[in-house]
């Protein structure tokens, strides 16, 4: 409940103009409803006396009929202002929940990005967000009109006709539909979750068969792929029709509760008449007020059908937004490089990656002169690229200190960080649509020549001028380029960043032997002064390399 409550805070932090506006309207809504069928009641009972006493001629039939249009078109126009507001308040509030929600996400230690699914972050960011609606829309705003409508309504009541009247209606209604709601809210609550979980799988797994689609029809496992989207679905319109039976079995027990409701208010308002308490008309009123308020709880209903999925929404959501006021720290000046002063330095680091028992490294040292060429050798596993990624600060050491060009690498600003240091690891991603695109991500406003001399050093021209040039269209993450042409364009998107730093995991991984000299040598022309550290198994970067750290 209480991530609900955090989740309704936001929305209406958001835009409390619109909100407070549009529930002034929803119970607008509700009042010219009960008034409207109260009204109408009176009016019929009213005339129809006055017939039978014969003095129909004298009753005023104008001042009630017009009050009913009135009731009529105010509840239309309150009807449709509300939803608009409402609607476009909470949607608005929604668009910034999710924007927080991309920049929780963005800010996740690397360690944890790297282990969220892009499927798994498109639920978060879509579906989950979407299913928040629902708190402000169909909960909270059509309880706080509803619980303000019976208030009003037994004020009305009393006034109008008789205390206990007045108190029955209410009462009755309260406890009555009260029961029915927290019924639907605590049954539908388990099938509602396994709804949204089924919908949540069936897409992760849809996604997931379009991506290996290749290697589950190598490996003949696309018929079990499919099955299991098929499961997934089956699944999700199951609980889906679960959820339908309660809501109308939910619509049954209300429209009951207000049958015996409003049926034991014309037996009670008869009573009152009989006794001489309050006249037919006011009985009426009574009648068709409690009959009346049975549209105070229709859109309720239908939220707590969907609960399960709202709170289980609200509390991924919550446990991914940044900390208020927490996720932008203010940025410390930036410390400008020594130049005399080692380029990278690490001193005494530990690292155990989490969930692992032992530390990948321990005690390590690492010193490089700016300007060198230094590659870490050693057998897989021995933390290389945990080296690499420690330097760029993607990750943080449990013990030593890591020291950029004299400055400690924790002190650097984001900006200044990335400006001066440029990671490449094993597998990069291929934003964009052209080579251009895909190489101005290194390089905002991206000068052609400077891209045609970067694709050069890495010995790609040709193939790129053989695809049309700079501006031909490409697949989805360079798909169409070979394993080593889609490597070397990454990397020429890295050298475009003009770093003091250079970290490159295997960067000729892939590519023949001369080749791997060619792009090397390309490298080293393309950043004469830059210090370079690679991740290496291959003899061309060891040859290459102007000293050799083996990793043991
Ligand atoms: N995110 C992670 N969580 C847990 N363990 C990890 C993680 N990343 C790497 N490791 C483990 O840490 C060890 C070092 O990995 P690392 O990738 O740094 O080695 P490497 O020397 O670069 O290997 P290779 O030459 O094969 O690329 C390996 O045993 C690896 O399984």
């Amino acid at each position: 409940m209480s991530h609900l409550l955090f989740i309704m805070r936001l929305i209406w932090r958001a835009q409390p103009a619109a909100l407070i506006r549009g529930t002034v309207l929803a119970v607008a809504v509700l009042v010219a409803g009960v008034a409207l069928l109260g009204l109408s009641g009176w009016f019929i009972t009213a005339a129809g006396a006055a017939g039978l006493a014969g003095i129909g001629i004298a009753f005023n039939v104008f001042q009630p009929s017009a009050g009913v249009r009135f009731l009529a078109l105010a509840r239309t126009a309150a009807r449709y202002g509300e939803r608009l507001l409402t609607h476009d308040a909470t949607l608005k509030s929604l668009t910034d929940i999710r924007v927080g929600l991309l920049r929780g996400v963005l800010g996740l230690p690397f360690q944890r990005l790297a282990r969220l699914r892009g499927a798994e972050t498109m639920n978060r960011l879509v579906a989950d967000v979407d299913a928040l609606d629902g708190i402000s829309l169909r909960l909270f705003i059509p309880a706080i009109a509803a619980v303000t409508v019976y208030l009003g309504s037994f004020l009305a009541l009393w006034w109008l006709t008789d205390l206990v009247l007045a108190i029955w209606i209410v009462a009755s209604f309260t406890l009555g539909t009260g029961v029915v709601l927290v019924w639907t809210g605590r049954f539908a609550m388990a099938p509602s979750r396994r709804a949204e979980k089924a919908l949540q799988a069936f897409r992760i797994r849809l996604i997931d068969l379009l991506r290996a689609r290749d290697d589950l029809v190598v490996y003949g496992r696309l018929p079990d792929q499919t099955a299991a989207v098929g499961a997934a679905e089956m699944r999700l319109r199951e609980n889906l029709g679960a959820v339908d039976r309660l809501e109308r079995r939910a619509g049954l027990m209300l429209a009951l509760t207000t049958t015996v409701s409003a049926g034991i208010a014309l037996w009670l308002g008869g009573a009152l008449v009989a006794r001489g308490t309050i006249s037919p008309a006011q009985a009426a009123l009574g009648f068709f007020a409690a009959l009346a308020l049975s549209e105070t709880v229709q859109p309720v209903r239908r939220g707590l059908a969907d609960l399960g999925r709202m709170l289980d929404a609200a509390r991924r959501v919550r446990r991914l937004l940044p900390a208020n006021g927490a996720a932008t720290l203010p940025a410390k000046p930036a410390a400008p490089p020594r130049p005399e002063a080692p380029a990278l330095e690490m001193a005494d680091i530990a690292y155990r990656h989490p969930g692992a028992e032992t530390p990948v490294i321990d005690g390590f040292d690492l010193h490089l002169t700016p300007g060198e060429s230094v590659a870490l050798t050693g057998a897989s596993g021995r933390g290389k690229s945990t080296v690499l990624a420690l330097a760029a600060g993607l990750i943080a050491p449990d013990r030593g200190r890591i020291l950029v060009s004299g400055r400690a690498l924790g002190d650097l600003p984001e900006g200044q960080l990335r400006a001066e240091i440029t990671y490449l690891p094993q597998r990069s991603m291929l934003l964009g649509t052209s080579f251009h695109d895909m190489l101005a991500l290194g390089a905002p406003g991206l000068d052609e020549r400077d891209a045609l001399a970067a694709l050069e050093a890495v010995a790609l021209s040709s193939t790129v001028a053989g695809r049309g040039g700079l501006h031909a269209t490409l697949s989805e993450n360079g798909a169409g380029l070979s394993g080593g042409e889609q490597r070397r364009l990454a990397l020429a998107r890295a050298l475009l960043r003009k770093p003091r730093l250079l970290l490159l995991d295997e960067p000729t991984e892939g590519l023949d032997r001369p080749t791997a000299i060619r792009v090397l040598a390309g490298i080293r022309e393309m950043l004469p002064q830059a210090t370079i550290l690679t991740a290496s198994h291959r003899r061309a970067e060891r040859d290459w390399a102007d000293r050799l750290i083996r990793m043991t």
